[in-house]
């Protein structure tokens, strides 16, 4: 079957996928017609990155890639960005939203693939296995049970009681363990456990600490000197969340002076961009400390399932407008629109726009089968379908782009 014509030919459109995307979107997309799919499997210096999203209609990165305001504003195709990961710090929403691109992510893919690792890490460390694990390599032969303690019974606290931090929290009960969580929101305690009084209560009881937040500006640094000190003497601490939200110096200090027993730390603030780059960070050569290259979500289970997630988010709003699940931009669903053009109209949210694009319908003597409006404080996204020639909606799009806060205009047909 032929693939419904768009206003842009579908083979003209650009799919960029930076970071190793799984095949799996590349799959999806060329299921849905998409055929131009460049490909890179790290993520790319900003003077290319900025060359490469100049020419790009659809873009997909994961947490390296920093869509930055200043790389945004070269991207005058771009429709849309898909996060193939969870966090999207990486990416100025508010920047994104005002150039009228939506930003799609996969929220619980790789969820259980984070909680996995941490439980396996908060039994390898109440264990020393890191410590003996390196001195075995140097030829040590340390056969002791001095430092060594089962998880069972032991407490663990989660700052950040999300998808992962409420995963985390179940497999850490079924090991026996008592669980512990800090959370800005009001939460319901799966299981057994049990909210903390805050976070310094939290840091107090727990012989293992493993963070679970988003990066944002009330995460950025929270974890210092001043947490790191209120962690129970040998207490571990995990941090698989971003890397700004640990002081990494207080941490290395901490762990050389034997305050903490150990560490596992899958985020830095400041990360290689690919296999070529040396890794530099002050954890480097600790024993008590696993480093792990930000692999908490690379699992081929959780990226294969991102991909197709994250691809079929971007087709449908590419094929039909829906915003559905979009993290900055107001969210429209949309049914299918055989028989009508859909037009799409992103602007400013500012008075008058919606009476003027109505007054252009009427202007123009088409009638409106549907209309489907969501407005944000930033922006408004406006849908119409409309019985109308080919010849008529790309008139109406261009008299519709020619209002005062017009984003961007789109017809599908
Ligand atoms: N290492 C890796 O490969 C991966 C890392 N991540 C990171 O893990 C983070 C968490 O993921 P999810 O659990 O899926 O997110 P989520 O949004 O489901 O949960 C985050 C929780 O943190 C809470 N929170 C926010 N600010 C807080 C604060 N200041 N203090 C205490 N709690 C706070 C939120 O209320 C929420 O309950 C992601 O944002 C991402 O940065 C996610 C996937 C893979
Ligand atoms: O999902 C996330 O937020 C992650 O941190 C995983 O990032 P990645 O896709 O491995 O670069």
């Amino acid at each position: 079957m032929t693939p419904p014509r768009t206003s842009y030919p579908k083979q003209d459109i650009r799919v960029l996928l930076l970071e190793g995307i799984s095949q799996t979107a590349v799959d999806a997309f060329q299921a849905a017609g998409y055929s131009q799919i460049e490909l890179h499997d790290k993520s790319l210096p900003e003077a290319a990155l900025k060359r490469a999203v100049a020419g790009a209609h659809l873009v997909g990165i994961r947490s390296r890639t920093q869509l930055s305001a200043e790389v945004l504003a070269e991207a005058r195709r771009l429709i849309a960005v898909g996060c193939f990961c969870i966090g999207t710090n990486q990416v100025d929403l508010e920047a994104a939203e005002l150039a009228g691109i939506p930003v799609f992510n996969a929220p619980y893919s790789n969820t259980r693939s984070v909680a996995e690792l941490v439980i396996a890490e908060a039994i390898l460390l109440m264990r020393g296995i890191p410590r003996r694990n390196a001195e075995c390599h140097r030829g040590g032969w340390s056969k002791s049970a001095a430092g060594s303690h089962e998880v069972r019974g032991k407490t663990l606290g989660i700052v950040g009681y999300g998808h992962i931090g409420t995963q985390v929290g179940v497999l850490a009960e079924s090991l026996g363990m008592q669980v512990l969580f800090h959370d800005i929101e009001a939460k319901l305690s799966l299981g057994n456990a049990h909210a903390a009084a805050g976070l310094h209560d939290l840091l107090a009881h727990s012989d293992v600490v493993s963070l679970h937040v988003p990066e944002t500006t009330a995460t950025q640094g929270m974890f210092g000197a001043a947490e790191i000190a209120a962690m129970k003497p040998g207490a571990h601490l995990l941090n698989a969340s971003r890397g700004s939200v640990v002081d990494i110096d207080a941490l290395a200090a901490a762990l050389r002076e034997g305050r903490l027993g150990g560490a596992a730390v899958d985020v830095f603030p400041v990360e290689p961009k690919g296999k070529d780059e040396a890794f530099e960070s002050p954890l480097r050569g600790l024993d008590n400390v696993i480093l792990t290259p930000h692999v908490g979500g690379s699992t081929l289970e959780a990226q294969d399932n991102i991909g197709l997630e994250v691809a079929a988010k971007l087709i449908r709003y590419s094929d039909n407008g829906s915003t559905l699940s979009a993290v900055n931009f107001p969210e429209v669903a949309l049914p299918g629109h055989e028989g009508s053009r859909r037009i799409l109209h992103i602007h400013r949210n500012v008075p008058g726009v919606l009476s003027q694009a109505n007054d252009l319908f009427r202007e123009h003597g088409i009638n409106i089968d549907g209309q489907y409006l969501r407005t944000d404080s930033n922006v408004g996204y406006v849908v119409i379908d409309v019985t109308a020639s080919e010849r008529q909606a790309e008139d109406l799009k261009s008299a519709l782009a020619a209002i005062p806060g017009t984003l961007r205009t789109r017809v599908l047909y």
